[in-house]
């Protein structure tokens, strides 16, 4: 299906049939890496997008939901983005046309949308005006016609209608793991590829010999509980201070009691680990217990990219390294290449359309005779 607004809309780069986009994106790999993937995993081709993030755009009294256009700094108006999932595309369909209620409109310059497969959403409105109760009524009455949860936000201030978070499951062997998503906080965007990542992971490090596992950024704890049941114990960093709690509550929800949390920056992780500092916030976990057989990294887009951190992770038995950007993957492989092989990869196709690619790479310490 051919989108209206592609090569218009920034938000996709790629229009071929999904097969040859996702042999592409195979090929550059190969380039890259000089070998083939073990494993590739593509996505649905259209409406898997659980996130978005749009402008509002005025014409006059009318107003229109808009993207950033394909390589200019400008904005186009968009009635629809079929990469999103049903529920999402539903509510920006209609949206414009609620919207034209002036209490609503007025001053409203962004939206944010966050949704799940059964058919949940938020909605968040963003504004550069105070909130009232007539908002609040207004804002009540639409979340009752568009059945989901809307957040009106504006600087200090955040009225939440229905709920701030979402439940996802994600099957796991024989179970279901449960999740909740907080409006705000990161969550992968692709939840089908998500799941996929999380089962590769699981099975890829079957035949291990497991001991602790460190996990440094963390998030919400997506990875965190899904892995929890394969270690002893878990201790898991991450530097956003919402996102800890939200693991905990995840961590709860799943009966897992074996996860240790603390909001630290990947080097405040190091720092506290070295015993090089003492951090009032891991009052109530003892880091000289931990054993750790592996640790699982998945930064930002930026990657590693510290030769510090890179010569932490580097004394790790196995590294799982999950990654947004092959280019700074690649740059942190040549660091960890030299006392690590690998020895699993899979490519997931978690934004398609787009040059963007998923990659995880299971990392094995090469024992020299010394
Ligand atoms: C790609 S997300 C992955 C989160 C999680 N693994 C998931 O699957 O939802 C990267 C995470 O790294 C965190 N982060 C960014 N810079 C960091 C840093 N310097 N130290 C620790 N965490 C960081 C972000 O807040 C974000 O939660």
């Amino acid at each position: 299906m051919i989108c209206p607004h592609f090569e218009i809309c920034g938000g996709c780069q790629i229009q071929d049939d999904y097969p040859i986009a996702l042999q592409k994106k195979v090929t550059t790999f190969k380039k890259l890496f000089g070998f083939s993937p073990d494993a590739i995993f593509e996505s649905k081709e259209r409406g898997f997008r659980a996130r978005a993030e749009f402008r509002i755009h005025r014409d006059g009294e009318k107003i229109f939901l808009s993207m950033n256009t394909f390589g200019k700094n400008e904005r186009i108006p968009i009635d629809n983005c079929p990469n999103l999932l049903p529920i999402l595309q539903e509510i920006i369909k209609k949206l414009p046309n609620l919207l034209q209620e002036d209490i609503l409109n007025h001053k409203l310059y962004a939206i944010n949308l966050l949704g799940n497969i059964n058919n949940k959403a938020i909605l968040t409105l963003i504004y550069h005006k105070t909130l009232d109760s007539l908002w609040e009524q207004e804002a009540t009455k639409l979340a009752k016609m568009l059945k989901i949860s809307i957040i009106g936000r504006s600087k200090n201030q955040e009225i939440v209608i229905g709920s701030n978070f979402i439940n996802t499951e994600i099957p796991l062997d024989n179970t279901t793991l449960k999740y909740i998503y907080k409006e705000g906080n990161f969550s992968q965007p692709n939840p089908y590829i998500n799941a996929k990542m999380i089962n590769f992971v699981s099975q890829a490090i079957a035949t291990h010999q497991k001991q602790d596992l460190l996990e440094m950024y963390c998030g919400s704890g997506n990875f965190t509980i899904a892995l929890a049941k394969y270690f002893h114990k878990v201790f898991a960093t991450e530097v956003v201070k919402s996102a800890i709690p939200i693991l905990k509550e995840n961590a709860k929800n799943n009966h897992i009691a074996n996860i240790y949390s603390a909001r630290l920056s990947g080097e405040e992780t190091i720092e506290a680990l070295n015993f090089k500092r003492d951090f009032f916030r891991l009052k109530e976990i003892d880091l000289k217990t931990f054993n750790f057989s592996h640790i699982l990294v998945d930064p930002p887009r930026s990657g590693i990219a510290n030769k510090e951190v890179l010569e932490f992770i580097a004394k790790f038995p196995y590294i799982i390294y999950i990654s947004c950007n092959p280019q700074t993957l690649k740059e942190d492989s040549i660091f960890l290449g030299k006392t690590h092989k690998i020895i699993q990869s899979a490519i997931f196709d978690q934004f398609p359309h787009t040059h963007h690619l998923e990659t995880i790479f299971i990392f094995q310490k090469i024992f020299t005779e010394s």
